[in-house]
């Protein structure tokens, strides 16, 4: 199929794009190719969920597009920023300041609140929070009444929302979610995709998340599918219907 969004060449207003991406892990008999050429943007100010068969390439591309895994060949960009051309330094600095995370396990350290581990990103960069940016972040994901909690004294929908407001308190270019509802009841998982919605919406983000969840994925503005480490397909405003009838057009 021709996806005719996926460009050879970076978009202008793409968050982050990439360009014949390509990665292989291992050689000889135990070589395999995770990612086969894959041209995308993702641009600014939109949702895109990732979607596609266990092991077709999903998490590598995410982890190659932020920065946290090398590609073997292609180029990756954050803006107009080309990660190849990058040190560690500059790399775990444009991490810090221009990406934001959000994982399927919430990885808050337990010993500090709710608040504190939002704030910790800009901690760590010696950065002072903009008070007005971290109130409209708290109010956004609801957790006003929660600042003074410990992640342990609070639910794991909760415990998620903490995690999405770190991810937005540095004022991203782009917020990269693995699975953030892999480990949450549909309630809490529902709430949380509301937020990334709501970030999108109200706050200008760009949010690319990877999914297996057809439900989660109808919160994107667009869905893009891969296979065998390349992009096979595409879909504006998905519902949960149409992307499960990709999903199952894969398994036959
Ligand atoms: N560190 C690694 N070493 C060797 N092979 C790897 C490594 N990481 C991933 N792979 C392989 O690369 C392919 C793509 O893996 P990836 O995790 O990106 O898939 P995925 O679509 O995210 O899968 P899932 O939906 O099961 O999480 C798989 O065949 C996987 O086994």
């Amino acid at each position: 199929m021709i996806v005719n969004s996926l460009a050879p060449q970076p978009m202008p207003g793409a968050a982050a794009s990439t360009v014949d991406l390509t990665k292989v892990y291992g050689s000889g008999e135990t070589r395999v190719t995770a990612l086969d050429g894959v041209s995308i943007a993702f641009r600014e100010g939109e949702f895109t969920a990732i979607m596609g068969p266990s092991g077709c390439g999903k998490s590598t591309l995410m982890h190659c597009a932020a920065g946290l895994d090398t590609p073997t060949s292609g180029s990756v960009r954050i803006g107009t920023t080309e990660l190849g051309g990058l040190d560690d330094r500059q790399l775990t600095q444009l991490r810090r300041d221009r990406i934001g995370f959000v994982f399927q396990a919430f990885n808050l350290l337990p010993t500090l609140t709710a608040l504190e581990n939002i704030t910790l990103p800009l901690s760590l960069a010696g950065r002072r929070p903009d008070p007005q940016w971290v109130e409209r972040v708290v109010s956004m994901v609801g957790l006003s009444e929660r600042l003074g909690h410990r992640p342990a004294e609070l639910s794991g929908g909760q415990q998620q929302r903490v995690a999405v407001a770190r991810a937005l308190v540095a004022r991203p270019a782009i917020v990269f979610g693995d699975e953030p509802t892999g480990n949450l009841d549909s309630r809490a998982g529902a709430e949380v995709l509301g937020f990334l919605r709501g970030c999108v919406e109200e706050l200008g983000q760009t949010v690319v998340m990877v999914t297996h969840d057809p439900v989660a994925a109808g919160y994107a503005d667009r869905v893009v599918f891969l296979a065998d480490g390349r992009l096979v397909d595409e879909m504006a405003h998905p519902s949960p219907d149409r992307v499960l009838d990709v999903m199952k057009s894969f398994a036959g």
